[in-house]
């Protein structure tokens, strides 16, 4: 099987880098700027202590047009900001037996791909670990989970499956992605709480206030996946819908009881904050907007998630300066006054 990974940053460049080691045919295309620092051999690293490399990357820049040919296999890791442009770009890596699998975060990314290419095979996957690049060269996974891939009726996901399911990048598939999707939608929330706070995942989760945020934010996802009748499977040691109770417990006890949310590297930050520190637009219309639209659809009271988006707005536009503290997040989310 040809692989393809288009818009190799930092899933797409793990991702790339496992396939490459387990000797998978693997192009990355990209941009130069991050290509040229895996060009002498990439190096990847798991919070077990997992490790490969140097690996040598197929790899490909601006120019990857000139040589570009269908694949069997084409693993989309662009942000979903960047996927209508996207949608446009990949054409010349597809063919009518090219599976398009799109790896974003939040809700609807797949639906862009699928209008542009109605006659192919286009499935989604969740993605429920954290990559950062430590050094240059070096890509690290901070948290565990397996990837999961939507299974589809010919069999080839659960081929993909078996060739490679490794320690580096433990996965799965499943049938019930919907469900899955807002399950990890549900984690996702904190996306904005952390680019906001501007601190570490641990370092926030270690705050009460911002974990009342995160809970209110939970609330209005909850309310929403029941009204929709929608059953979310359990992607953290407690149920989906306990999050909000524990994420409520005074400091001590939440210390205590959710270890496991907390045993994650110290560095952590997700990946809204990369890109609102970069300056970038972030996929907040995906996450949070998702939660919004769908929630005022039926009428329901998404009032927190709304204050939220208005906030990443603000900061996106350069109008607000992220490092609020909790008790600010607590008053401008409307929680307290
Ligand atoms: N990072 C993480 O830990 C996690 C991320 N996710 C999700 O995975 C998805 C990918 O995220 P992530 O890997 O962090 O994103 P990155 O921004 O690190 O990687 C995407 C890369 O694609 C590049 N790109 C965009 N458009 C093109 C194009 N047309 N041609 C070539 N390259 C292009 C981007 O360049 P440029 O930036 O210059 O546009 C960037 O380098 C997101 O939906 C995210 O929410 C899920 C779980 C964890
Ligand atoms: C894994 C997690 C929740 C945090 O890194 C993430 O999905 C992200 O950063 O977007």
């Amino acid at each position: 099987m040809q692989h393809v990974v288009f818009g190799a940053g930092l899933i797409g460049g793990y991702l790339g880098g496992v396939l490459t080691h387990l000797e998978q045919d693997t192009r990355l295309i990209g941009r130069d700027s991050t290509l040229s620092r895996w060009q002498p051999g990439l190096r990847l690293s798991d919070y077990q202590g997992h490790q490969a490399g140097p690996l040598k990357l197929q790899i490909q820049g601006s120019d990857w047009r000139e040589t570009a040919v269908p694949c069997d296999v084409l693993w989309l890791t662009v942000k979903c900001t960047h996927l209508a442009q996207t949608a446009v770009d990949i054409a010349p890596l597809v063919d009518d037996k090219t599976v398009i699998l799109c790896c974003q975060n939040g809700i609807g990314s797949d639906a862009l791909i699928k209008a542009i290419f109605p006659r192919n095979q286009v499935l989604r996957v969740m993605v429920p670990f954290n990559v950062v690049e430590t050094v240059p060269g070096c890509l690290h996974r901070g948290s565990e989970g397996k990837l999961t891939l939507e299974s589809d009726a010919s069999g080839l996901v659960r081929a993909l499956v078996s060739l490679l399911d490794c320690d580096l990048m433990p996965i799965d598939c499943t049938s019930a992605m919907t469900p899955l999707q807002w399950a990890k939608l549900q984690l996702n929330l904190g996306n904005a709480v952390n680019a906001l706070a501007d601190i570490p995942v641990k370092s926030m989760l270690e705050q009460r206030g911002y974990r009342l945020v995160l809970a209110a934010l939970m609330d209005e996802l909850l309310t929403l996946c029941k009204v929709k009748g929608v059953k979310l499977p359990r992607l953290t040691r407690v149920p989906a819908s306990w999050l909000p109770l524990v994420l409520r417990l005074p400091d001590g006890l939440f210390t205590r009881l959710a270890r496991q949310m907390l045993a994650i590297d110290p560095q952590v930050r997700t990946s809204m904050w990369w890109d609102l520190s970069q300056g970038k637009d972030t996929e907040i219309a995906y996450l949070n907007g998702a939660v919004i639209e769908q929630a005022l659809s039926l009428g329901l009271d998404c009032r927190v998630n709304q204050a939220i988006v208005a906030l990443i707005h603000q900061a996106e536009q350069g109008r607000l300066k992220p490092g609020l503290s909790a008790t600010k997040l607590m008053e401008r989310a409307g929680i307290i006054h």
